[in-house]
């Protein structure tokens, strides 16, 4: 994206001074101090000389006439003084000196009571020396827009200033606003900037919606703040290109207001809870997320999927080592303690790896995402449900919690943010949230956080325009900015799950040769996904009738168990070719 820099300033004294014709224009402290002074005293002085000399002598005989009309009123006073105390002239001299002198210390008393109460004042308020000094012409040239902005809107101080020579404003592409990237005066960060965005956005005469402010670089004081001509989302952005993707410092999902990508940086550190009412854009944006996560790891991801009837996620049931659709609390219970299992076993590795003095054993990266997880957390109230709601709760929890860690990242939607549908000990283990629109603060709180309106420079999702889908507010965990969630068209969805799936199957056909690839190899020669234990032993080599002990030998060759389904035990060509991909 080619932007043109523009550096804000303001004409240096000298060019502004180098115009006479402007003295008009130039306030009575500018003209009292610089060059145009000189100018104006220059020519008052050939003007008045003469003036003066035939004033002179009339000024001697004013004050003259003044000197003696006071000392006549001054005898008046003392007379008067003296007659009505009844004393001598001396008394009534010293008296009325000692009186005159004990009101002028009180009165320097009270002054300075006054200037030591006025001291006292707030830095902000008092530090204005820079500001008087540059009003002045001696201090650095100020930057007039920003600065007028910034102290109407309570976020500098009223002597405070932006310098000029700090400050810099951007373009944005097609004519999409402006950036301003300036610094605070010394003592303020860009805290105080954010935390007035909206008051700024006023001043500057657009919406909080349209502005959003951030820290720049490379100081407290920095501020990065972007202001849109329009309302946000007006156009769409094009999606970003397989190329583009790949180049994104993380994995992304939507676009900012200004058209740079959006993403979670890395999965390893974030779980995210995604909410919003019907139809804004949830599935939208995770189908996003799965898209770029498979462009950004290839065949080294494993993704598992639940929604409650076939619907977005579908798309990628071929790719996902499960997918699920389903309402019922049981198989989401399932899912959940699989995924535990696998946390467990990957603790056991790292610390056996510990153990033995080995590097840590690299995990593949596993995706876990649930579509209307409120659905899973019902409970009919009985005592058996409310024990076995806990548990689950308890279960996921731990989950989003310590999954990070071993390479498990869980991502849960909901429409229906409201307190009780997804419980609060599921939802606060999520550092990571996006609100898509909701029509209320309760829904907003849910969403984001109960302390999110405390936070930094908040974004009310209910300011969204809600005819604009895939819009959000992305908070993570710090900060809070406005994005909208990537569209991409089907068919280049298709292509990305086409080219993970040829890739596996290559993955698979180089591993070597082991009884998993022997079995994958069974079940493609007889056309089928799943084949039941029973039928696989034999061919393996197993002679067993004992269902139990055969499930046993089967899970020790393969170092995969056969699963329970409604056509037996046995095994799903997906598990395997998930095996034979893990052993690769
Ligand atoms: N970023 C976007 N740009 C354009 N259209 C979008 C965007 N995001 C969503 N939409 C459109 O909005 C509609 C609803 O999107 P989506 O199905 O993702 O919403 P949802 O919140 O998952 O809905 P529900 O909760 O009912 O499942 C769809 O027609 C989708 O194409």
């Amino acid at each position: 994206m080619q932007t043109r820099r523009v550096t804000w300033r303001a004409d240096p004294p000298q060019t502004r001074q180098a115009d006479p014709a402007s003295t008009a224009e130039i306030p009575e402290t500018t003209r009292a101090r610089g060059p145009f002074r000189v100018l104006a005293t220059g020519r008052r002085r050939d003007m008045s000389k003469k003036k003066q000399q035939v004033s002179a002598g009339e000024d001697l005989y004013g004050q003259t006439a003044g000197g003696i009309g006071g000392l006549a009123v001054v005898f008046g006073i003392l007379a008067a003084i003296k007659d009505k105390l009844g004393l001598n002239w001396p008394a009534t001299v010293l008296l009325t000196a000692g009186t005159l002198v004990a009101l002028g210390y009180g009165a320097w008393q009270a002054r300075s009571r006054l200037l030591a109460l006025l001291a006292k004042e707030p830095a902000q308020k008092t530090s204005t020396a820079p500001a008087q000094d540059a009003a002045a012409g001696d201090g650095p040239a100020r930057e007039e827009q920003l600065t007028q902005a910034l102290v109407a809107s309570k976020a500098i101080g009223r002597g405070q200033y932006v310098r000029a020579d700090e400050s810099v404003v951007t373009p944005l592409p097609h004519v999409l606003g402006n950036r301003y990237e300036f610094k605070v005066p010394v003592g303020l960060t860009y805290r105080h900037v954010a935390a007035k965005a909206g008051e700024v956005a006023g001043a500057l005469g657009a919406t909080r919606l349209r502005t959003q402010v951030e820290r720049g670089e490379p100081s407290e004081r920095d501020v990065d703040m972007t202001v849109l001509a329009q309302p946000p989302f007006t156009d769409p952005f094009t999606p970003p290109t397989r190329e583009m993707i790949l180049a994104h410092d993380g994995i992304p999902f939507a676009h900012s207001m200004t058209g740079e990508l959006v993403g979670i940086d890395d999965f390893t550190k974030g779980a995210l809870f995604v909410a919003g009412m019907t139809q804004t854009g949830k599935s939208t944006l995770t189908i996003a997320l799965i898209t770029c996560a498979y462009i950004a790891y290839g065949p080294e991801l494993d993704v598992y999927l639940i929604e409650g009837k076939p619907g977005a996620l579908v798309r990628f049931e071929k790719l996902a080592v499960r997918y699920e659709s389903s309402s019922r609390t049981a198989v989401f219970d399932s899912m959940v303690c699989e995924l535990l299992q696998k946390q467990q076993d990957r603790y056991e590795l790292d610390n056996e790896a510990m153990r033995e003095r080995r590097p840590k054993p690299r995990h593949r990266q596993i995706l876990f995402i649930a579509d209307e997880v409120a659905d899973y957390y019902v409970s009919d109230g009985s005592k058996e449900a409310i024990k076995e709601k806990a548990r689950l709760v308890k279960n996921s929890s731990e989950l989003v919690r310590k999954g990070l860690e071993c390479g498990i990242t869980v991502v849960m939607m909901t429409q229906r943010p409201s307190d009780r549908a997804v419980p609060v000990e599921v939802r606060d283990q999520f550092k990571r949230r996006i609100c898509l629109y909701v029509s209320g603060k309760g829904s907003a709180q849910v969403a984001l956080g109960s302390d999110y309106f405390k936070t930094e420079s908040p974004i009310h999702p209910a300011l969204m325009d809600a005819s604009i889908q895939g819009q959000g507010v992305y908070f993570d965990g710090v900060a809070s900015k406005l994005v909208r969630g990537i569209r991409f068209k089907d068919d280049f969805i298709w292509e990305v799950v086409d080219d993970i799936l040829a890739r596996k199957e290559k993955r698979i056909e180089a591993a070597p040769d082991t009884p998993v690839k022997k079995a994958i190899a069974i079940m493609h020669e007889r056309g089928v996904d799943f084949i039941r234990s029973k039928d696989l032993g034999p061919e393996l080599g197993i002679h067993e009738s004992n269902p139990g002990k055969l499930g046993l030998e089967l899970k020790e060759l393969l170092r995969v168990g056969p699963e329970a389904t409604n056509k037996g035990r046995g095994y799903k060509l997906t598990a395997l070719k998930q095996a034979a991909l893990s052993d690769s």
